[in-house]
This record gives C-alpha cells, sequence and structure tokens, in this order.
C-alpha cells in the first residue's frame, strides 16, 4: 500500500553520504542551530521552504494583574507545583527543594519527558553507535592510524536495546532523585482549574485537585508534522518511531534537515541506509512542490520517510482558559522571566511556563535553566536567563556547536547599536591533539568586538565541538572578555587549545582587566 505525502513547503533531503559543502553563507536557518554561521549548506532539494517554530516579538508593557478568574485559595498544599516532569520539570523541582520549597511534580505520562524517553537520551545513544561505525568503515581513517579492521557489523536489537537501556535507567535515576529529595510526584494529566489550583488524576476518572503558591507549567512538545502528512508509525514515522530503531530502511527520506533530520542522518547514513535519492516501486511517495511557485519539482519513491519538521508545544487540556491565557500557535506567551502572560497582556501571577512549551529554546538545557531561574525568582532572587549564553549542538559526526549571535545576526546588532565587529577563526588542523585522533577537519568561529572584547558568537564545526562550547558559554555567562580569558591556561595536547588559540587570535583593543579572575593579584 503507498502512503503519498504532498508537501507545500520545499523539503529539505540530506544528500546520500551526507555531506558537506564550504560555500557562502546562505539562508538556512532553523531553531537554534546556525549553519549560516560557518557557510555551510546541506545540499538540498529546495531550499526555499522553512519553517520557524519561535515565539514571537511582543510590545505590549507587562503589568501585574489579580485577573478574575476566581478566588485564589488562601492557604496552600505546595510552595511549588510544577506541572510535567520532563528535564524542565526536573531541573525546577531539585532546585526548589534545595531552596528550602515543598513541591509536587504532576506527570501524566512516564518521568523524564521527551529528552529522556524519546529525545536526547535516546538519540545520542544511537549517535554514539553511528560514530563507531562511522570510524570502523572508513578504511582510510582505520589505515591513517595503522589500524586493521576486517569488518564492521552491527545487531539492530542490539543498537536499539543500549538506546532503551541508557533510557530507563537515566528515567529511573530522575525519578529516584526527586523522591530521594522529598519532590511529591503526582501521577495523572493536570489541568489548570483557577488562580494557584491545579486538579490532577487519570483522564476521565476522579480529579484531585491540589493548591500551591507558585505554579510552573513544563508541558513540553510533541513532533510537529505538516498538514497533509498520514504517519503510519511503520513506514512514515516521526522520532518517536525511528528512536525504538525497530527497522533500518534501504531507503529512508529525512524531511526537514534541522536536528532532527541531520542526526537521524548521521545515524541512517551509518547503519548502511541510503537517504535518498530513491528507486521506483517502493511504499512512500513524496511530491517535492517549490514553497513559493506550487510549482511540482519532483517525485521521490522511498520506504520509509521520517518527518523531522519541528516539534509543537503540547498546552492541550491545560486549562489556560480558565485564567484568561490564549496560547500563540500553542506556546505559552511568557516574558523574559518565563511570567505568563494572559489575553490582556497583563501578568498571571504566580504561574510561569519553562521549556518547549513557551517555544524560546527547545532545548533540555535551556528548559532546566529556565526552571532554575524560575525558582530563583519565586525564592527572593530576581534572575533573568541570557539566552545569548546557552549553548546549542548537533551531535552529528562531526559535531556541530554554537553560542550566541550568528555571524548575520552580530552585523545587524552592530549596524543598529553602531559598533564594529571582527571575525576570528581558527582551525584543527593544527591542533595536536586532533591530529592524534586523525580528525583534522574542523573549524572554530569567533564574532567580537574588537573595541572592548565582548564575545557575541562562538560556533565550532569539528571532533568534540558539543563539548569545546562551554568555555565560550561560561565567558558569555559571567561576562568574561577575550582580553582576560586569553590568558586562561589550557592543558596541552588537548581540543580545549582550539579556543585558547580562537581567543589568542582575536585583536582586541581594550587592555587586560587588571582585576581579571585569571590573574593571580600582585601585592602593590
Ligand atoms: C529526537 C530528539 C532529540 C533531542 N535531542 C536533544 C539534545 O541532544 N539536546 C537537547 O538539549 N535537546 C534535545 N532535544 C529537545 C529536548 O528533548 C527538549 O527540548 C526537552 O525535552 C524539553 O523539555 P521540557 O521539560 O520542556 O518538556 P518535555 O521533556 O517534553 O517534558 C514534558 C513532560 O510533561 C508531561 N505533560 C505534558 N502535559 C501534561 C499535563 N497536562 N499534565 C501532566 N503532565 C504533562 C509530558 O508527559 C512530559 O513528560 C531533542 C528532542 C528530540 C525529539
Ligand atoms: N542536538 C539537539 O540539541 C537536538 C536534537 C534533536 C532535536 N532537538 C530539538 O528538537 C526540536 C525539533 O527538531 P527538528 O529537527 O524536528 O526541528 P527543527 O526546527 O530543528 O528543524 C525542522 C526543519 O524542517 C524544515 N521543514 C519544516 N516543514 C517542512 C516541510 N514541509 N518540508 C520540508 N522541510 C520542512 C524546516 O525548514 C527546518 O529546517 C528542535 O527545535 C531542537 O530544538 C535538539
Amino acid at each position: 500500500m503507498h502512503s503519498t505525502l504532498s508537501f507545500s513547503r520545499a523539503t529539505t533531503v540530506p544528500t546520500t553520504n551526507y555531506a558537506f559543502h564550504s560555500q557562502s553563507p546562505i539562508n538556512l536557518r532553523f531553531c537554534g542551530l546556525r549553519r549560516e554561521a560557518f557557510g555551510i549548506s546541506i545540499l538540498t532539494r529546495s531550499s526555499s521552504g522553512r519553517v520557524r517554530l519561535s515565539t514571537r516579538g511582543r510590545s505590549k508593557r507587562i503589568s501585574a494583574s489579580t485577573g478574575n478568574n476566581g478566588t485564589p485559595p488562601k492557604s496552600f498544599d505546595y510552595d511549588l507545583i510544577i506541572i510535567g516532569a520532563g528535564v524542565g520539570g526536573h531541573g525546577a523541582a531539585l532546585h526548589a527543594v534545595e531552596k528550602g520549597l515543598k513541591t509536587a511534580i504532576i506527570e501524566g505520562d512516564v518521568v523524564g519527558g521527551t529528552c529522556v524517553n524519546r529525545g536526547c537520551v535516546p538519540s545520542k545513544a544511537l549517535l554514539a553507535v553511528s560514530g563507531r561505525m562511522r570510524e570502523l568503515q572508513s578504511e582510510h581513517h582505520m589505515k591513517a592510524l595503522g589500524l586493521q579492521v576486517s569488518a564492521a557489523g552491527y545487531d539492530r536489537q542490539g543498537v536499539a536495546g543500549h538506546a532503551n537501556n541508557i533510557a530507563s535507567k537515566i528515567r529511573s535515576n530522575l525519578t529516584n532523585s526527586m523522591k530521594a529529595l522529598g519532590v511529591d510526584i503526582l501521577t495523572g494529566f493536570g489541568t489548570i482549574v483557577g488562580p494557584q489550583k491545579v486538579k490532577y488524576g487519570k483522564v476521565g476518572f476522579t480529579d484531585n485537585v491540589v493548591t500551591a503558591k507558585d505554579i510552573i507549567i513544563a508541558t513540553g512538545s510533541v513532533p510537529f508534522v505538516p498538514k497533509g502528512i498520514e504517519v503510519d508509525g511503520k513506514t512514515v514515522i516521526t522520532s518517536d518511531h525511528a528512536l525504538k530503531l525497530e527497522f533500518v530502511p534501504d531507503w529512508i527520506a529525512i524531511v526537514g534537515s534541522g536536528y532532527i533530520g541531520l542526526e537521524f542522518s548521521d545515524v541512517y547514513t551509518a547503519l548502511g541506509s541510503e537517504i535518498t535519492p530513491a528507486r521506483d516501486g517502493k511504499p512512500v511517495i513524496i511530491e517535492l512542490t517549490d514553497a513559493k511557485t506550487k510549482e511540482h519539482k519532483d517525485t521521490l519513491e522511498v520506504d520509509a520517510a521520517l518527518i523531522a519538521t519541528g516539534r509543537a508545544p503540547f498546552t492541550n487540556g491545560l486549562g489556560l482558559e480558565n485564567i484568561n491565557v490564549v496560547t500563540q500557535r500553542g506556546f505559552v506567551p511568557v516574558d523574559e522571566r518565563m511570567r505568563v502572560i494572559d489575553a490582556n497582556g497583563n501578568l498571571v501571577p504566580h504561574l510561569y511556563c519553562i521549556g518547549d512549551a513557551n517555544g524560546k529554546m527547545m532545548l533540555a538545557h535551556a528548559a532546566s535553566a529556565q526552571g532554575i531561574s524560575v525558582v530563583e525568582q519565586v525564592t527572593g532572587r530576581d534572575h533573568v536567563l541570557n539566552h545569548l549564553s546557552v549553548p546549542a549542538a548537533c551531535f552529528t559526526h562531526p559535531e556541530i556547536s554554537m553560542v550566541g549571535l550568528t555571524e548575520p545576526q552580530a552585523r545587524e546588532k552592530a549596524v543598529k547599536e553602531g559598533f564594529e565587529i571582527s571575525v576570528a577563526k581558527t582551525s584543527f588542523k593544527a591542533n595536536t591533539k586532533a591530529l592524534a585522533e586523525n580528525e583534522g577537519e574542523g573549524l572554530a568561529k569567533l564574532i567580537y568586538r574588537p573595541d572592548n572584547g565582548e564575545i557575541l558568537g562562538v560556533h565550532i564545526f569539528g571532533l568534540h565541538a558539543a563539548d569545546l562550547i562551554h568555555e565560550a558559554s561560561n565567558a558569555i555567562a559571567l561576562g568574561t572578555r577575550i582580553q582576560d580569558i586569553k590568558f586562561a591556561v589550557h592543558a596541552h595536547p588537548t581540543l580545549s587549545e582550539v579556543l585558547d588559540e580562537l581567543f589568542k587570535s582575536a585583536k582586541v583593543k581594550a587592555p587586560a582587566s587588571t582585576s581579571s579572575p585569571i590573574s593571580e593579584p600582585v601585592a602593590a
């Protein structure tokens, strides 16, 4: 039986062998991941169609209001109730307990949410396998290291089991950590029934009502499937199905070349799939249409299609209408402190939304950091998370990581605010550790202000880029300037010297600060 997919948007299909090409910056940009920063493009059939799931700009002035959605309770069962026990909810819960808050977390499915059960954790387990397969299959690479491997193979069930086991293990770690700290885990679907009041329970059965001084919505997201595509879980799948690795199709089309598209093309190509072009007579037919002209471009016939076209917030049934909150394309509107904004533009007292459900930055660590930021606020310390200091990484081979602005974004900001920017680049080619690993392909790029040494953005493409980015993200978070960080000492030989060289190569006019935390204070 044929499933027919029709796309009104251009389909972005990573090519066989997952080719990256250096060329001039292009306009393919997706949530958090910025390929144009490197001038890297993914070969596409058409690059004109794209979807951005992001929060909208809000210019309305925000003021606190009590609203008229019922009477707030006079005393509370909890200091804090979190709806959703994903990584965002978990991070908030642990920090709340540390701050002495009586905390409950409501979970309608399994603890760990997307990241642990259907996201970061199982996908990174699959990518760990694909990385090794890729290495073992590369005769050239093995030869360069003087190694001989007769044949690299894998057992599909074994690989799937590895991903599943690690998800179960981390799920129980998360559950145990919350239980051990005294977080009440309340099982059932949570709905806000009024200010500071939530009911939870199995849908259609008796509801329990609990109250809290503050409530955090952390209900996450689900795969977004464009209209006209029917997901059957077998031939047309989302990441939820793909992570189970129930089969490795010979020919698969991956629709969308964002994080999921890239990471799964790495997995499937390493495990032997062909990622388009497809042969004839296959069960899934994909019509490729130019997003602008609607002109038919091509027809693909493949064994399977992975729909990786973004994620939609999961906010249905949350009862937001009971507190006069209207979602925007499903996302809960929040201000920079994650405080929920009602339909009139006023803040809903004591209500916050973190993680994928607010759409600010759909990453696990961003969800958790937002949760921690909210707990800081409700326990008396004002805190605004600087999202420009939150790193992001795509765990392909090689990895891609980034923090802060892209070069085009930095240039736009520079024009608006009237300052100059400079760009420095270093390569992995001269790095001893990278060469020892025979992994010299890679580069790092720094976008900065030459006048005061402010780091505006760092982008890395190469071995362990996801780990290397943290020196830059910590520097941005702490406000450390290049003229100071360039004196920090890095162990030799390590990949971290790529960043050392990057900072040292920047030409900053401002002198190093005399109170730099990196230098020993000199007695007067
Ligand atoms: C394939 C894949 C790979 C990914 N890899 C990475 C990665 O490597 N790094 C990274 O940073 N991010 C990654 N992400 C993104 C990451 O998973 C999400 O950003 C993160 O899970 C968001 O956390 P959250 O707490 O907001 O929501 P979720 O993790 O989605 O958790 C929400 C929880 O709320 C529960 N819930 C929802 N509604 C209710 C309700 N009304 N009542 C009770 N419970 C409710 C859900 O059951 C769920 O458990 C990946 C995502 C996918 C799909
Ligand atoms: N390593 C990580 O941190 C990681 C890994 C996986 C997922 N995630 C998170 O999960 C979220 C979802 O990932 P994703 O890759 O699905 O989304 P994404 O937003 O990163 O990419 C979706 C891509 O699909 C394209 N697209 C949308 N509709 C299309 C259509 N009809 N035809 C062709 N292309 C279309 C978009 O242009 C975009 O490039 C991301 O926002 C990311 O934050 C993170």
